[in-house]
């Protein structure tokens, strides 16, 4: 019997290939409008520092799209249908566009997509599908695409297990457990989309309060602030994490776990504006400051990821 084939599109930001591509990929980013030399130099700097010639993103990505793959055939091994995982990322090649082309060429009719980000914004995500079921359509193919999963116990369980990981490396260092601030973060995006009614500030909020009271924390040790604020004249939301780091200093606070619960993977936010730049702010303030590990290609996260898939197709 032939199995029902079913196109799973998975959608990643994308990164640069190497120190050449940052170039193109900024001016892709930047909706075609090449940087200027500074702010070149500027992005230049921050891969530099974190990579030595890697570029992190990308292969994560690789493990995240086949250990998806990995877990949707043990789940479907007994059923009659069989997903199929193509990748499409938004500013590098291979594009959503190519990931919808690669599904047509195999003979897929029918789709789900979903992005390796959990929060919908009508500017992140939003922009993901959108693009996606444009492309969709002009191959005939019918596709779903995941909004959201923010909420997903395997994914709660997931981040409530990495911030208990952390707040135990601060007891065996001889911290209160209590002691600790968790600095839940995600990408901020510009503050106009609060007058859309945008779902993403919410959806954060509700991820943090899940974990939180999964790891018992009380209402004082945490709080939900932002990272990675674009340097442009419009403002975007607030707090900024540099902001939140002497805020907590001057209430007092000694011991901060960053908690950047708004991506599934190592990358520049993560390893320039996290791991070096929070952290410096961090020590000029004399915090003691750790970060979660992330999902990366974790086995419950592959999991979320095919649970959600699976049910929106049905
Ligand atoms: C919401 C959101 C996510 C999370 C959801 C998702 O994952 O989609 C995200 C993730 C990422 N953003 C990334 C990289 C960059 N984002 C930039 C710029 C921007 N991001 C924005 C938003 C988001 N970004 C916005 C509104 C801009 C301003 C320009 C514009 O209006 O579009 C710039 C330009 C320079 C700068 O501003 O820093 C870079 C280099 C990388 C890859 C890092 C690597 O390669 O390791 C990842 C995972
Ligand atoms: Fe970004």
């Amino acid at each position: 019997m032939s199995k029902r084939r079913v196109g799973v599109l998975v959608m990643s930001y994308g990164t640069p290939r190497s120190m050449e591509e940052i170039e193109p990929y900024y001016t892709h980013i930047r909706r075609g409008n090449p940087p200027s030399a500074e702010q070149l130099a500027e992005l230049q700097e921050r891969y530099e520092a974190i990579v030595g010639g890697v570029f992190p993103l990308r292969e994560h990505t690789d493990r995240q799209v086949a250990g998806l793959q990995l877990a949707l055939d043990r789940l479907t091994e007994d059923t009659n249908v069989q997903y199929m995982c193509y990748q499409g990322l938004k500013h590098v090649q291979p594009y959503i566009e190519d990931g919808v082309a690669a599904m047509a060429h195999d003979g897929i009719t029918e789709a789900v997509s979903i992005v390796l980000a959990p929060h919908y914004s009508v500017m992140s995500v939003g922009g993901y599908n959108k693009r996606a079921q444009e492309e969709a359509e002009k191959h005939g193919i019918r596709m779903k695409c995941v909004n959201s999963y923010h909420l997903h116990p395997e994914l709660i369980d997931a981040l409530a297990e990495r911030v208990n990981e952390q707040l135990d490396a601060f007891v065996q260092e001889g911290v209160d457990r209590e002691a600790v601030e968790v600095l839940f973060s995600a990408h901020s995006l510009p503050a106009r989309i609060l007058e859309m009614n945008d779902p993403y500030p919410d959806e954060l909020n509700a991820t943090a309060a899940a974990i939180a009271k999964q790891c018992g924390l009380k209402d004082s040790q945490w709080r939900f602030t932002w990272q990675s604020a674009g340097q442009t004249a419009t403002p975007w939301l607030g707090p900024d994490i540099l902001d939140t780091l002497s805020t907590v200093a001057d209430e007092g606070t000694k011991w901060v776990l960053s908690a950047p619960i708004g991506f599934v993977s190592d990358h520049l936010e993560v390893l320039y504006d996290l791991d070096i730049e929070a952290l410096q702010n961090a020590q000029n303030l004399q915090l003691g400051f750790k970060r979660i590990r992330m999902l990366n290609d974790d086995p419950q996260f592959m999991s979320v990821l095919a649970d959600t898939i699976m049910k929106l197709d049905q």
